[in-house]
């Protein structure tokens, strides 16, 4: 099982444009209208299940919030941080 981060640690790993909110990182992505949150949201939960970690994810109009953390540890472990990054590089 995945190791607890420490503050420090979750801070100097957070990814661009995440922020931590208690036990989980957060991060809401734009879009211009809502079917392009839609196919973003399918596209990271694609991901996520090949990671076999997976995020919350709110679709609204022109906006995906997705948060993560790790269930199984009880908090932010790097399970997190990388697959975060992994959603930055899909949102590009
Ligand atoms: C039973 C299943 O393997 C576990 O629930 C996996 C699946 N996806 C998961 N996702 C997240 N975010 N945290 C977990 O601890 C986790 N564990």
């Amino acid at each position: 099982m995945a190791d607890l981060l420490s503050d420090e640690e979750i801070e100097a790993q957070l990814p661009a444009d995440w922020e931590r909110d208690g036990d989980e990182i957060v991060r809401t992505f734009e879009f211009d209208s809502y079917l392009p949150g839609v196919g973003f949201a399918s596209g990271i939960a694609g991901i996520a299940e090949d990671a076999w970690h997976h995020p919350e994810i709110t679709i609204t109009w022109g906006e995906v919030e997705v948060r993560l953390t790790t269930h199984d540890a009880g908090g932010i472990t790097e399970k997190d941080t990388d697959l975060a990054a992994r959603f930055n590089d899909a949102y590009e």
